[in-house]
């Protein structure tokens, strides 16, 4: 059953496309990756579900979540989704907790809101902090975030996350902020417990292979629009478009120690300044003078002129 549909979805701010064309669909558990370089529109596209994008933004296309458009939400609506449906998980956890207030009063402020009795919802909150490998929950949640380490407030912050029983949770870079052996161990305990509890999952993130570890599906952005979506068991294998081969080329562990890594050569493109044609086209090194000047469909997988050619 899907849970979320993008439909040719087009921001822009201004004269300045952002994103474009998104399409897109997460099923009911899916969890589905979005990678793709700085500023490819991976961001704009999970704000969107939640109407987070900057202010002046210009949408067409349209989000669905659970069949309803995301546009014709009233206010009441919208919070209603914010606060129980879809639960967001960013980059800099310290960014959203706020500083002077409990950790116990950032986990149950939402259950309060929704009417749970105070003894009540910190119980919860305690179970929930539990859950995510946070011991001697009831100390934490006297504590203040500036008491916790980064790793340790991100559990806290996917506690809160998994509270409110979403069917839908937007990851974005939730580890970039830590070091690489926390990083690890808060990404197994998002995936596990959205796994256990069947929450759709957005996870976007700049590391190919932790979104195959943890997604189903993988969608690659470049330059605002999707430009080939795949299962991500078959990443490696069947991932047809130049960009994502590029990318997948120019992963650390592709080239032995020593060596110079490899890089997507040339500039990444932002959709204002994206040729006619393909947005990869400048980059590409199989583009052809059709890739310049006309935009390709999305076919089958990835919207490429060359999916025959290129193997
Ligand atoms: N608040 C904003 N105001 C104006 N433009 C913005 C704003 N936030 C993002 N953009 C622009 O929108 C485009 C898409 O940005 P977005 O943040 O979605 O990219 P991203 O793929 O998530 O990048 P990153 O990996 O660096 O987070 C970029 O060109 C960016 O400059």
């Amino acid at each position: 059953m899907t849970l979320l549909e993008f439909e040719n979805l087009r921001v822009s701010l201004g004269d300045r496309p952002i994103l474009r064309n998104v399409t897109l669909s997460v099923a009911a558990g899916e969890a589905v990756g979005l990678v793709g370089e700085s500023g490819s529109g991976k961001s704009m596209t999970v704000r969107s579900v939640v109407r987070l994008l900057p202010e002046g933004a210009a949408v067409t296309g349209a989000v669905r979540f659970e069949g309803a458009d995301i546009a014709s939400l009233g206010a009441a609506g919208l919070r209603r989704m914010r606060s129980r449906d879809v639960a967001m998980v960013f980059q800099d956890p310290r960014a959203v907790v706020n500083p002077v207030r409990t950790v116990g009063d950032f986990l149950t402020e939402v259950l309060r809101d929704q009417g749970v009795n105070r003894a009540d919802a910190l119980r919860k909150a305690a179970g929930s902090l539990s859950e995510v490998g946070v011991d001697d929950a009831s100390r934490r949640l006297a504590q203040r975030p500036y008491e916790l380490s980064g790793g340790l407030l991100q559990r806290v912050v996917i506690a809160a996350a998994l509270l409110t029983e979403p069917k839908l949770i937007l990851a974005d870079e939730p580890t970039t902020a830590l070091d690489v052996t926390t990083q690890e161990e808060v990404v197994a305990i998002l995936d596990e417990q959205r796994r256990r509890r069947s929450v759709a999952l957005m996870f976007i993130t700049h590391d190919l292979e932790l979104a195959a570890a943890v997604c189903d599906r993988i969608a690659v952005m470049y330059a605002g629009e999707i430009v080939e979506i795949l299962p991500a068991d078959r990443l490696h294998t069947e991932a047809r478009h130049p960009y994502t081969r590029a990318l997948l080329g120019s992963r650390p562990g592709t080239v032995p120690p020593g060596q110079r890594l490899r890089t997507v050569p040339g500039v990444p493109q932002s959709a204002l300044t994206a040729p006619p044609g393909c947005v990869f086209a400048d980059r590409c090194p199989h583009a052809e003078d059709r890739c310049r000047d006309t935009r390709p469909a999305f076919r089958g997988s990835a919207a490429c002129h060359l999916l025959e050619e290129v193997r």
